[in-house]
């Protein structure tokens, strides 16, 4: 037939029903191969209908999920779940493995296969391979500003761990120590004032703020005073329009879009949304470019000692070193690396401390118990932190019921709910389980789901609540500092002792990582906690906030109005918490800060 007499119509309706026959066959292979591969495995594996990981995933997942959660749920209980993984993983917890029977199974779906695991010898073995690398396609989320420690491979990450490492020693941990003290104390002043007790409606924006200003402090030589910072009435400077903790904060809320939207979009769009993440990027840049510039001007005049801050290290690094042209870090790499670590340094600490808190507000009896081994170690030092010496009382603060709570509150609230991880995609890798080898095929992406680790049955068995059996998960029914504190309270038998604090099995508490890509700032972390927790809780009590109740209410009275704001509490720490960049608590939960002595539900 001449070319001119075929039906444009017909053609273009033949081209694409070929092409759709096309991309029918080449899915139906595809997931034919993979399938093959996770059989391969020796795992149980579940098919999935799409890959929703990774920036695709995260455009399209709030359209297709809530048409998916239409589907009846016999269809949909054993792959939604995991699906759902990127919101819902912390909630379910060890749900998706128990559905399955298996703590480690494979996904598949037709571009990927996933390998999930909550299996302590799995865990244990892939944190601690360095032939397990991370998946950058996921976690180049990350390098917004440019190259970081977090979102590269293992060979390009090691470079930038090399540079900052000598950054954590013994020195450090002293400032951290001395820094968060007086911070705490800020804090209280901004929470409490003067008075003897008070109503904090939203203690995180503080705490957050609080956490920025330490790092800031600390790592990046902020000399800022901390009630300004708290207060957001530092001066902001002509050529910025936004303070930094705001530009910080802002950005962070709004990581995805700024990570989804194209730059020029940002910058053009007339949405509030764009608008605002678009400005707050720009702001953060421009105060990281500030803090490198001064910081280069200094080095030049050698005002500065060599090493002493992690900003030190990583703007050195990034000036040609004598007779060589070219630096160590690349110029994006400079101020990628701030900025990771401004993030990574303050946001889990914020969440981490906001959780304890809260969750020794409800429970008075555990908060008792913190207060007497506070009491008892800091002894006649308690009301002067000036005199509270890091060598003799971290130690002994670390192994005792604070560094359970803080154990704890890392357990329950896991702030990574997931540990990605990828399989080279030229190597296979093979892991051993219960005496067995189990091959796991390249490019496999492996995510250790911590959620699932932490509250896994045979390892932690969680009590229910008897006040809201319902809520799943329970992290108010289940905090139990003294898991950690075994001489304390005799529990099931887990692994050994390091001292006084339990030493859990390995791969069943990984709340920092482990291995060579483990979290650097590991002890930075449990220092600030546990000087912010001494310091509060040396001074204050925080109990849930009860409101209306008269003064001269009886014991009754107040057990019942306790009990309802209790159940509420229970609610919103578990329903309303939720997984942005790490797991934050959302939904609102007022406490009320009340100096030692003048509790009123202590003793009920
Ligand atoms: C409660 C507080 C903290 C928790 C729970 C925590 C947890 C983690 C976890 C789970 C990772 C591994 C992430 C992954 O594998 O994808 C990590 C990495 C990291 N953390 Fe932390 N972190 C905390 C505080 C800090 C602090 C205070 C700093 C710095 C001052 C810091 C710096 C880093 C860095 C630089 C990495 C990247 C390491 C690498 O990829 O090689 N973290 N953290």
């Amino acid at each position: 037939m001449p070319l001119q007499d075929i039906d444009p119509v017909h053609a273009a309706v033949a081209a694409a029903t070929f092409t759709a026959i096309l991309l029918c066959y080449s899915q139906i292979r595809a997931f034919q191969h993979n399938i093959a591969e996770a059989r391969s495995t020796g795992f149980k594996y579940v098919v999935l209908p799409f890959f929703l990981f990774g920036a695709p995933g995260a455009i399209a997942s709030p359209l297709l999920l809530p048409l998916l959660k239409l589907l009846p749920e016999r269809w949909t209980e054993r792959w939604l779940p995991l699906l759902m993984s990127a919101s819902r993983g912390w909630h379910d917890g060890y749900g998706p493995f128990r559905a399955i029977g298996a703590d480690t199974f494979v996904a598949v779906s037709s571009s990927r296969n996933i390998l999930f695991t909550c299996d302590p010898e799995a865990v244990n073995h892939i944190l601690r391979s360095n032939a397990f690398d991370k998946p950058m396609d996921l976690l180049n989320i990350l390098n917004v500003f440019g190259p970081t420690m977090t979102g590269t491979s293992n060979q390009e990450s090691r470079l930038y761990r090399k540079i900052t490492t000598p950054f954590f020693n013994e020195n450090s941990m002293q400032q951290i120590w001395t820094r968060s003290l007086d911070g705490a104390q800020a804090a209280l002043k901004v929470l409490v004032g003067s008075q003897k007790s008070r109503h904090v409606e939203e203690m995180r924006p503080t705490l957050a703020k609080l956490s920025l200003y330490l790092v800031n402090a600390v790592c990046f030589e902020s000399d800022k005073d901390c009630a300004d910072e708290l207060q957001d009435c530092s001066d902001i400077s002509s050529s910025h329009n936004m303070s930094y903790s705001h530009a910080m904060h802002t950005m962070l809320d709004h990581f995805a879009t700024i990570f989804l939207t194209p730059s020029w979009l940002l910058k053009t769009s007339p949405l509030t949304v764009h608008k605002k993440a678009g400005q707050a990027s720009i702001e953060l840049l421009k105060y990281m470019e500030d803090l490198r510039d001064s910081k280069k001007k200094d080095i030049e005049s050698g005002k500065t000692r060599k090493g002493s801050t992690i900003l030190d290290l990583i703007v050195r690094a990034g000036e040609p070193p004598d007779n060589h042209p070219t630096p160590v870090l690349q110029p994006s790499a400079v101020i990628g690396n701030i900025f990771i670590f401004m993030f990574a340094g303050h946001e889990a600490n914020a969440n981490t401390l906001t959780f304890a808190i809260l969750l020794l507000a409800c429970h008075p009896s555990l908060q008792q118990l913190l207060q007497d081994d506070i009491d008892n170690i800091l002894g006649r030092s308690a009301y002067s932190h000036q005199n509270w010496c890091y060598e003799s009382l971290y130690p002994l603060l670390s192994e005792s019921m604070v560094g359970a709570i803080i154990n704890e509150a890392l357990r329950i609230a896991t702030v990574l709910p997931f540990l990605p991880k990828a399989v080279p995609k030229d190597s296979p890798q093979s892991i051993n389980i219960s005496n067995s080898t189990h091959v796991i095929p390249a490019n496999t992406l492996v995510l250790i789901n911590t959620s699932a680790v932490h509250r896994h049955p045979k390892f932690w068995p969680e009590p229910r609540s008897p006040l809201s059996p319902a809520n799943n998960p329970n992290p108010v029914a289940s905090f139990n500092p003294q898991h950690w504190l075994p001489s304390r309270d005799t529990l099931s038998e887990k692994g050994g002792r390091s001292k006084g604090l339990l030493r859990p099995q390995p791969g069943t508490f990984v709340p920092f990582s482990d291995g060579s890509r483990g979290c650097l700032g590991k002890k930075f972390a449990l220092v600030e906690l546990c000087a912010l927790i001494t310091r509060i809780f040396s001074e204050y009590s925080v109990e849930l906030a009860v409101r209306g109740l008269k003064l001269d209410a009886d014991r009754a009275e107040m057990k019942r109005e306790w009990d309802k704001v209790r159940a509420v509490a229970e609610h919103n720490l578990s329903a309303g918490v939720e997984f942005g960049m790490s797991l934050r608590l959302t939904a609102p939960l007022p406490v009320t800060f009340v100096k030692r002595g003048e509790e009123r539900f202590a003793q009920l």
